[in-house]
């Protein structure tokens, strides 16, 4: 009874449909079915070719999202290939690392108070191409870059938290023409980042993967604002400068010695242990990749496997060592010390550290630079050399370390272009006096740079204040301890 209503509904349609269109609808349904068959068809045809020129005459490159390349590549395509083209997928960011200066809406008067939401804003908007294929042109070569949204059959919005390998590929059964892209790249990426130091940090995307992320890239320090005696700053400089030479390498390799070096900067909270590292890597054009052990998200595996995958001339700066606790404990003659740690605050065993800095697949040609304010509580094996080759003591500043500090700070003021040479002399000596004054009114040993900077910051474009003013500084400070 059911059927046949339905069959008469389906009859009744069709014979109003052909008399509407003059046409059998059998004939609209047949063509649409063919026309799917047909695409279908053409399709896997397509995958089938695809696949089979990917196998016999296109090259393929990947680059992992952790590899510095990425980065570069990534920057490449923004500039170049990308530039001027309309994307109708995009990523959209707040670029707050312009270096163009703040334009001030007006001159600085400390009485007036100035808001700048009216003003002109540094920080700009940023379109960049996020995922997707695009193909584009390489000295007389085509090539297509892809980047993957998601997971082959994944659907849903893309995942911005994580990058998936970048592909390039080209048609060519050599691999020279990506090569030689890949080169260009490089290039492009090291004269962009020349005075640059670049900040990779680890970055949890699950508790199974984590991988270096670059988190900034700043202008590098300059090692002469680095306070420090000069005798210990140019030990440091001319042993990382000899380490690095293309000859020392070669040299280790003759003689069997992994080719490592591992620096320890100790000392008390805010002596320029961190500034020193990061002033370094500036000096030898190097990236900083900082680890922590204290990192909830670090499991004795990803550490090492992140030791073995930075590149290989770097600074893997490991901070404050001490804080994790790793230390043998007390050990009886003969016992494994290494099994027998003291609680500690890290998931990463002291022969999981140990073996990271210098196990086999530990990175050769890297910088290590582990910084801590209590060296006494490291392990003795933690700092043996091999693993520990300079150690470098950071302590309060002396008198002149007090002078320099001040001196820096108001560099400019006697430096000042509008000053003939003669009034930017008499500046100057103005100044040395200022210093002078300024350091023999502090205690030497007792603040730490950080401290006696925090003041100074307070009388920035001021030293005639600075001076009549760091007395009663220091004698609230003794008050407050
Ligand atoms: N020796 C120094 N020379 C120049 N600036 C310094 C020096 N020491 C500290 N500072 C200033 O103090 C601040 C903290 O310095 P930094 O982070 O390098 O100290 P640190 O020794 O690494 O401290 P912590 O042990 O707490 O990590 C920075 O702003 C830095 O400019």
């Amino acid at each position: 009874m059911f059927m046949s209503t339905r069959s008469g509904v389906i009859s009744t349609l069709v014979e109003l449909v052909r008399k509407t269109l003059n046409h059998d609808p059998l004939v609209f349904v047949n063509s649409g079915l063919v026309v799917v068959g047909l695409i279908t068809s053409l399709r896997s045809a397509a995958n089938v070719l695809y696949t089979y020129a990917e196998n016999i005459c296109l090259s393929t490159v990947h680059v992992r999202a952790e590899d510095p390349l990425y980065e570069d590549v990534v920057r490449w395509m923004n500039d170049h290939a990308f530039r001027g083209r309309n994307f109708l997928s995009v990523l959209a960011q707040t670029n707050n690392n312009s270096d163009k200066p703040l334009r001030c809406p007006v001159q600085l008067d400390p009485d007036r108070l100035i808001s700048y939401r009216e003003s002109e804003d540094n920080s700009f908007l940023e379109l960049k191409p996020f995922r997707g294929s695009r193909l584009f042109r390489f000295r007389q070569t085509w090539m297509l870059f892809s980047h993957a949204a998601n997971g082959p059959g994944c659907f849903g919005p893309p995942q911005l938290d994580t990058n998936p390998p970048l592909k390039l590929q080209c048609l060519s059964i050599s691999l020279s023409p990506i090569k030689k892209f890949l080169d260009e790249v490089r290039a492009y990426g090291r004269k962009v980042s020349v005075s640059n130091v670049t900040i990779y940090r680890t970055t949890s995307f699950s508790p199974d993967v984590v991988r270096w992320s670059s988190v900034a890239s700043r202008l590098s320090r300059d090692i002469s604002t680095v306070i420090l005696d000069k005798q210990k700053k140019q030990t440091i400089l001319r042993d990382i400068n000899e380490y690095l030479h293309p000859h020392t390498r070669q040299w280790y390799a003759n003689h069997g010695i992994p080719y490592r070096r591992g620096y320890l900067f100790s000392g008390p909270p805010g002596t320029g242990k961190t500034s020193l590292a990061s002033a370094i890597a500036g000096v030898f054009g190097l990236d900083i990749y900082v680890l922590s052990l204290l990192d909830p998200s670090m499991t004795e595996s990803h550490f090492s496997r992140l030791f073995s995958e930075v590149p290989t001339r770097c600074v893997v700066l490991l901070e404050d060592v001490d804080a994790a606790g790793l230390n043998r404990g007390d050990t009886e003659p003969g016992e494994d010390f290494i099994q027998r740690s003291t609680k500690t605050n890290t998931s990463v065993s002291l022969s999981g550290l140990l073996n990271a800095i210098d196990g086999v697949s530990s990175q050769e040609g890297r910088i290590l630079i582990m910084t801590t304010n209590a060296p006494q509580q490291l392990d003795r094996a933690l700092i043996r050399p091999g693993r520990v080759d300079v150690h470098i003591k950071f302590e309060l500043p002396s008198r002149e370390e007090l002078q320099d500090l001040f001196l820096s700070m108001y560099s400019e003021v006697h430096q000042n272009p509008q000053f003939s040479p003669d009034e930017q002399k008499t500046e100057a000596a103005r100044l040395t006096e200022q210093a002078v004054r300024f350091a023999e009114c502090l205690p030497e040993k007792q603040f730490s740079i950080a401290d006696i900077q925090g003041f100074l910051l307070q009388h920035k474009r001021r030293p005639e204040d600075a001076c009549s003013q760091v007395e009663s500084w220091v004698e609230e400070m003794d008050f407050e301890e």
